[in-house]
């Protein structure tokens, strides 16, 4: 490999021709700091050339065999674990693209397209949803390196697996858009790896955009995060250039697991850093091997719920899984314990050999859902087959949350719980994608807080268990949850996003001005307002300028009610919602209209009402009117007039029933989407 990458770097220079005055050794320098080339020009054309010669002469891809004789000679010295962090759409799986056909651990010939983003979801939304670990090996300088490269999620919904993934990793490739600069994502990803004492390399991409200022995107670099201009290196992560310079760099920036911390001849230990379900394997582990050595065969324990198992299959992702005779202290790998239930294994719980009684390491932060839907099965779907199937769905997603639960209107169903809007919107599209008319999905809420005299509290995902009335004596006080959200966006517009924010109830609590002409703004938002589509209002108001991270906020005291949907008299549980005192008139008021809007013309008449603290906010009626479906035939089409009533007892079927009040599945569904 050494050898191919010599030949290419003389073909590659030899494809240029430098401006006069720079030396062949600057050639780095040169690269990693001009302006990209122009397309169609002489420089433009050699670089293609070089592209397709990597192409025509890839690095070998190694067997089995070869790839453990070679891991097992790297000493733990030799080891490097990161990551590369990003704001979403910077290029990180592109990057990782890149680095694996470098590295031979794919193919350039063949189309590798975010080898990483391996779900459906990601590929389909282009975007990383779970963190992805991937091994390479690489030749420096007459020595094997060991890398293993985290791909993680940009999206802050997922910022736990970012956090989690960064446990197992010694440094970070920092890398920003030559065209956009640094985002809201790039400073808080930023700010997480300096907490948790990452290396940082920082890399400026997709420099072949005629819309890249790099000199802009340094300064930006250098005073936002005080790393040196000098370290940043210019890459296009999607043709390539400049890319083959980031390995040199992480093998002398980015330390090795430290030896105080991983120790190949103790006992062995290893933390499960994720997991997820294969149709024919069943769960497979994600582990970072702390200490000793793993094999198959060996009987291992999981520390939290002290259950053995005896390990089928170890290895490494290669990008896909690769059997390897064993795991070493050291190594992101994997291990298949031979069982099917995902539910078995917790991220963060630590791994041990049967009889060894080692410490469990340091766990991880569980994720907490943000977000919570209902969904129900509309009539005539099997209840059981639909919940095996959803099941199904969020195999690979332990994140979410899946419980039973029922409502009045809407009969059986299910309590689904997100990390946050992305996250769920993901899923209600995948939902709605497959089960289409099948499944009620009702608005998404967040986790209230109520506190009672008693001194115990409850967190209430269901607006309808929401206290009203009666309930409300035993309340000492109800909180709602924040997020702190952090935005960047041009200057011109602070005016425009800070009345934004003021309108959803936020709490500012920094401004600052920076050098490129953005503001950076942080303010205490209620959760309830953030999943209401922010985002889109925040990119509304700023041209789509905008970018947006957010954080735990935390709880605070609110003056919050359940508002509730009448129909004649009767609550439809499954359209309560819980809304802050400054809502409720103008919501209350345009829930019954639009619910007025959706409900069939009845053959009686019906009241709308929505009540909230007791009162009755907003009202709306139905007139009665007779629907007579046979009215417009003629009185001896026969066979049509059956047609006609048949129809019209199917569609009756199809009616959930409130009361005396019919409400169909299609009034339910198009309510609750908005339509
Ligand atoms: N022109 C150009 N486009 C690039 C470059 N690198 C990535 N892109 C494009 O930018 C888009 C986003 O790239 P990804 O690699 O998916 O970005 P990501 O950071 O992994 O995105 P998330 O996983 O969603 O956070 C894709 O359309 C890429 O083809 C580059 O160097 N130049």
């Amino acid at each position: 490999m050494k050898l191919f990458n010599s030949v290419n770097r003389l073909l590659f220079k030899k494809q240029f021709k430098l401006p006069s005055g720079i030396k062949r050794n600057s050639f780095i320098r040169y690269n990693s700091t001009e302006p990209p080339f122009t397309q169609g020009s002489e420089e433009y054309k050699g670089y293609l050339k070089y592209e397709l010669d990597k192409k025509n002469n890839p690095t070998p891809i190694l067997n089995n065999e070869e790839l453990f004789e070679r891991i097992s000679n790297i000493p733990l010295k030799n080891y490097r674990n990161f990551i590369i962090v990003a704001h979403i759409d910077h290029g990180k799986s592109t990057l990782s693209d890149r680095l694996l056909e470098i590295t031979g651990v794919v193919n350039p010939t063949t189309d590798n397209k975010q080898v990483l983003d391996k779900l459906d979801v990601e590929r389909e939304r282009g975007i990383t949803v779970k963190a992805q670990t991937v091994s390479m090996i690489y030749h420096y300088k007459g020595e094997d390196y060991m890398f293993h490269l985290v791909d993680s999620p940009g999206h802050v919904d997922f910022r736990l697996e970012v956090i989690r993934s960064y446990a197992s990793c010694q440094g970070a490739l920092l890398l920003v858009d030559a065209s956009e600069g640094i985002k809201a994502q790039t400073v808080a990803n930023f700010y997480i790896a300096y907490s948790m004492n990452l290396h940082l390399i920082p890399i400026i991409n997709k420099i072949d955009l005629d819309t890249a200022d790099i000199p802009r995107a340094e300064e930006q670099i250098e005073e936002t995060f005080e790393l040196l201009r000098d370290d940043i290196v210019h890459v296009s992560a999607k043709t390539g250039l400049n890319v083959e310079y980031i390995l040199p760099k992480i093998i002398e920036n980015i330390p090795s697991p430290p030896i105080e911390k991983y120790h190949r001849d103790l006992p062995f230990r290893a933390q499960i850093v994720d997991s997820w379900y294969d149709a024919y394997v069943g769960v497979i582990m994600l582990v970072n091997v702390v200490d000793g050595s793993v094999k198959k065969g060996d009987k291992v324990e999981f520390c939290k719920t002290g259950e053995k198992y005896e390990v089928k299959e170890v290895g490494i992702m290669y990008p896909d899984r690769r059997a390897l005779p064993k795991l070493v202290a050291g190594q992101v790998a994997y291990i298949i314990p031979g069982f099917k239930d995902p539910n078995n294994v917790f991220v963060g719980d630590t791994l041990r050999k049967v009889g060894t009684n080692v410490e469990p390491l340091i766990g991880f932060e569980e994720p907490k859902p943000m977000v919570f839907v209902g969904a129900f099965p509309a009539d005539g779907t099997d209840f059981k087959k639909m919940e095996e199937s959803l099941q199904h769905l969020f195999l690979n997603d332990r994140s979410v949350v899946f419980q039973r639960t029922t409502s009045n209107a809407l009969g059986q169903g299910w309590k689904l719980g997100f990390l946050g809007s992305l996250h769920a919107s993901i899923f209600k599209e995948r939902l709605e994608k497959e089960h289409g008319k099948n499944l009620i999905i009702t608005a998404p809420t967040v986790p209230y807080k109520v506190e009672f005299k008693d001194g115990k509290s409850e967190i209430i995902s269901n607006p309808d268990d929401f206290p009203d009335g009666n309930k409300k004596s035993n309340v000492i006080e109800l909180f709602e949850p924040f997020v702190e959200a952090l935005m960047t966006f041009p200057k011109e517009y602070t005016g425009s996003v800070m009345t934004l924010c003021e309108n959803n109830r936020g709490i500012q609590k920094e401004v600052q001005y920076l050098s490129n002409g953005q503001t950076l703004m942080k303010y205490f938002i209620p959760t309830a307002h953030l999943i209401d589509d922010f985002f889109g209002k925040l990119k509304g108001v700023t041209k789509g300028y905008a970018s947006l991270d957010y954080d735990d906020g935390g709880y605070r005291p609110s003056d919050i009610y359940k508002m509730e949907l009448l129909v004649n008299g009767e609550s439809i549980d499954a359209l309560s919602t819980v809304l802050h005192k400054s809502q409720i008139e103008k919501n209350g008021r345009e829930f019954v209209k639009r619910l007025k809007e959706f409900l069939r013309i009845q053959q009686f008449e019906v009241i709308i009402q929505a009540k909230a603290n007791g009162r009755i906010i907003a009202r709306e009626t139905i007139k009665a009117r007779r629907k007579d479906v046979l009215a417009k035939l003629h009185a001896s089409d026969i066979s049509r007039r059956k047609k006609l009533l048949v129809k019209q007892k199917e569609g009756k079927k199809q009616l959930k029933s409130v009361g005396k009040v019919n409400i169909s599945n299609d009034a339910f569904q198009a309510f609750l989407r908005r339509e």
